[in-house]
């Protein structure tokens, strides 16, 4: 792998095993993340954004889900390069807090009711750094004024009901950081905060990642966060990438009409003030994932699909230039607009 890799996840595959059939949730997805970049995947609701997120950190609940396929290179704070697909439970244990932590939309769930916010983040400091439990006190409260979280040690008493639900945030930030990772998993960390609070939080995200060095793998649906945040972007449909590029060509000139579709479907205040706001929603819903349509999983969504080509064949996630990856067979045709009648 690259020196300046940290991640390169290979035809990943996660199923699911139920009583219903097998979910392929994930079905064949690969992409990398260089140290200190942010990578962002969106995708609408079941596109697999949050299975690829927790078979990063080894966390499908098994049964019903497994690992099926794929690899996930990882390389260690000392330097070495792990496939976590074969890595056992102990050394995932390790890896998970020390190597890459993971925030998620609501706090409460991490966050335990009943015990203080400094018993929660020293608890990881002492079982991952070996500290004491006062040197992990101390430490916490850094953590806690990092973040930026006012009068920390007064703070660290807390239990997390005291808090809004920004600072709750903030402290899970706080505990995640506390032992360094390398790598960030933020899974649509600001979806339950409004807006003024999301902004901050995005904001205090920026500034750690610059001061840390860290890398963050940020599964979101909402673009304008994308925008905001992302070096580069995968877009998900169904279990698999559609269209992988730097963030400006994904907003100048995206390839997939998958992803012109989310973009078309997003408020622009600037257009609005142009008078030229165009908004129209995808049609259609995301497909059932255990009766996934043939050829090409969009096409009955799809205003470019042509029958007998993107319902029969699968296409494959080819590069149309500049590492600009797109899954689609009529790509080319719909920027040169060679036979498109929509
Ligand atoms: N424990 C499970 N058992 C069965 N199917 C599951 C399980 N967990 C996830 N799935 C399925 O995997 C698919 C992908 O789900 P995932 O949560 O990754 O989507 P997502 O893009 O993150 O959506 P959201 O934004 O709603 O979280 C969905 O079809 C979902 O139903």
């Amino acid at each position: 792998m690259d020196d300046k890799r940290l991640v390169e996840v290979s035809d990943l595959k996660v199923h699911f095993f139920t009583d219903d059939g097998v979910v392929k949730a994930v079905d064949g997805v690969s992409f990398h993340i260089d140290k200190g970049e942010t990578l962002a995947v969106v995708g609408e609701s079941g596109s697999g954004k949050s299975v690829t997120s927790l078979a990063m950190m080894r966390l499908i609940p098994n049964p019903p889900g497994k690992i099926v396929g794929g690899s996930m290179l990882f390389r260690g704070k000392d330097g070495k390069v792990k496939d976590l697909v074969k890595e056992d439970e102990a050394s995932m244990r390790k890896i998970r807090g020390n190597d890459i932590a993971m925030i998620f939309q609501e706090p409460m769930t991490s966050l335990n009711p009943v015990y203080t916010i400094g018993d929660q983040i020293s608890e990881a400091i002492v079982l991952h750094q070996g500290k004491s439990k006062k040197e992990a006190l101390e430490q916490s409260a850094e953590m806690l004024d990092l973040v930026g979280i006012p009068e920390p040690k007064k703070r660290l008493s807390n239990y997390p009901h005291q808090m809004s639900g920004g600072m709750r945030q903030r402290v899970m930030i706080a505990m995640a950081l506390s032992c360094n990772p390398s790598l960030l998993i933020a899974d649509e960390p600001t979806t339950a905060l409004d807006v003024t609070i999301q902004a901050q939080i995005l904001e205090l995200m920026e500034k750690l990642q610059k001061e840390i060095g860290m890398s963050i793998l940020f599964i979101t649906h909402n673009l304008g966060v994308v925008a905001e945040m992302a070096d580069r972007v995968v877009v998900m449909y169904a279990g698999r990438a559609v269209e992988e590029a730097d963030v400006t060509p994904i907003f100048k000139s995206p390839l997939h009409p998958y992803t012109m579709g989310l973009l078309n479907s997003v408020p622009r205040l600037d257009l609005a003030a142009e008078g030229k706001i165009r908004l129209e929603a995808i049609p259609g819903n995301v497909p059932n994932p255990l009766w996934l349509p043939s050829g090409c999983a969009f096409h009955p969504r799809c205003k470019y699909m042509q029958e007998g080509r993107c319902t029969t064949d699968v296409p494959v996630l080819e590069d149309a230039g500049n590492g600009h990856m797109v899954r689609c067979v009529r790509w080319s045709e719909i920027q040169t607009g060679e036979g498109v009648k929509v």
